[in-house]
């Protein structure tokens, strides 16, 4: 095994992993489960929406030629005939000056072109007067206004969202047909980790990144598969990840991808006849990060130090994970914004920061989320994005513009959005 590895850019790097995945095969699920799946078949209209022309308003449906000449102390009587609550038609004829009482969302009938709102009328004791000329479609929805049958709504590859679950009950698709979710099973490695209920022994520490990978994963839609803690062994270790190949389709552990004696991960990978696509990123943390493939499978070899592994998930996996099913957007957003602290010292590799991210007066400010380096855990419990700073042979100041990859964006603001 050799010990000098040949960094790869991190795009390189994120591209040779894209080029390696399998896609998933489909399965169909309900529409109630469908929120956050892949859409397999574009969503089709099966019918116009608006699916009937009906009245946007509560008040009366009236011919619209019936009130010309309305205006100024000029009002022109109406009489109510029948009334049509939502959900109910009527397939009476007005005559003129004749009105239906009518609801938001009740079909319009045939023979009205028009709503008056209750606002817009002044009761009588047969019916309402009005003072103005209305226009044929006012305060209507129209048949088709919105979508025609046979349009398409959402094309495969989409993100079912809530809107996509409306529209789904809207056409009466309860089942739709979507990507299957990969397996993933996670395996944290190291002789030194304990579980969480463990009592601390010397030289010993809790293990974070299985917890934190099993979180990532859920974050993005996937529940993971916990392997049990590996100690350094060759025999048992390669075992294991022999037997974890027969059960997921993409294996991350996290530890043992280094140079150390008890790295032991790239032995396993040569082990298996797995290709290596990479062992060294010019990145940092996680510069070590590996990513090898068997068959249909993928090995994420993410680096042991918390804040390499954590980057490493969203750098690789997560995208991973997106593109086998089929997703057309399967990275996070990166987004333009100010650094907010200065960040002097230059780095040839490309570094990621984890980063709290703010809004204020229409600019996004980005600075650091707490103890920046490879072996941090807290830093990574306050961040909300991952700062960018290109390598290279300068550092960076304040004001300085970066781009930040958004990792949570649900993590909220702390002020109401409009003034
Ligand atoms: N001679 C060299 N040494 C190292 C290099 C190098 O290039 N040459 N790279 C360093 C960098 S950078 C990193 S990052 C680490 C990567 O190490 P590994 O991925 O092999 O991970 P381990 O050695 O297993 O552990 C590293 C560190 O992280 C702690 N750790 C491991 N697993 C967990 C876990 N599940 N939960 C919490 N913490 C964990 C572990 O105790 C170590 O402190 O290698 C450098 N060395
Ligand atoms: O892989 Mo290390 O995290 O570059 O610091
Ligand atoms: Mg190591």
């Amino acid at each position: 095994m050799s010990l000098n590895r040949k960094p790869i850019p991190v795009n390189d790097a994120v591209a040779s992993v894209l080029e390696n995945i399998t896609l998933t095969g489909t399965e169909v699920v309900s529409y109630l489960d469908a929120h956050g799946r892949i859409l397999a078949n574009d969503l089709v209209a099966t019918h116009d929406v608006p699916l009937f022309t009906k009245s946007a308003m509560d008040g009366f449906a009236i011919r619209a030629r019936d009130s010309e000449g309305a205006g100024g102390d000029n009002r022109i009587p109406f009489k109510v005939v029948e009334e049509v609550p939502a959900g109910a038609t009527s397939d009476y004829e007005l005559q003129p000056n004749e009105a239906f009482r009518i609801m938001t969302g009740a079909e319009i009938p045939e023979s009205a072109d028009t709503v008056v709102m209750f606002e817009q009328a002044k009761e009588t004791g047969e019916g309402f007067t009005v003072r103005k000329t209305f226009t044929p479609g006012d305060n209507i929805a129209m048949q088709g206004e919105e979508s025609e049958k046979g349009d398409i709504i959402l094309e495969k590859g989409a993100l079912i969202n809530p809107g996509t679950v409306a529209v789904l009950a809207t056409f009466g698709y309860s089942e739709v047909e979507v990507f299957k979710k990969p397996e993933v099973g996670v395996l944290s490695t190291g002789s030194e980790l304990l579980d969480v209920n463990d009592p601390l022994v010397r030289g010993k520490i809790r293990n974070s990144n299985t917890p934190m990978i099993l979180a990532q994963l859920k974050r993005a839609g996937i529940e993971g598969k916990k392997y049990h803690l590996q100690s350094d062994d060759l025999d048992t270790l390669y075992e294991n990840i022999k037997s974890m190949l027969e059960e997921v389709d993409i294996i991350i552990t996290t530890g043992g991808v280094s140079v150390g004696d008890y790295d032991l991960l790239p032995k396993i990978y040569d082990k298996l006849g797995a290709e290596v696509l990479f062992n060294k990123v010019a990145m940092r943390p996680g510069s070590v990060t590996t990513v090898s493939r068997l068959g249909d499978k993928m090995l994420f070899g993410l680096s042991g130090n918390p804040s390499a592994c954590y980057s490493g998930f969203e750098l690789f996996v997560r995208p991973a994970i997106q593109a086998m099913m089929s997703s057309e957007k399967v990275h996070a957003p990166f987004i333009d914004a100010e650094l907010d602290e200065d960040f002097t010292k230059p780095n040839p590799f490309t570094r990621f920061i984890r980063a709290e991210i703010e809004y204020d007066g229409g600019k996004v400010y980005a600075k650091p989320s707490g103890f920046n380096k490879s072996n941090a855990v807290t830093s990574i419990a306050k961040s909300n994005g991952v700062i960018v700073l290109p390598g290279g042979t300068r550092g960076f100041e304040k004001g300085d513009a970066v781009k930040v990859m958004m990792t949570d964006v649900t993590s909220g603001a702390d002020e109401f959005g409009v003034e």
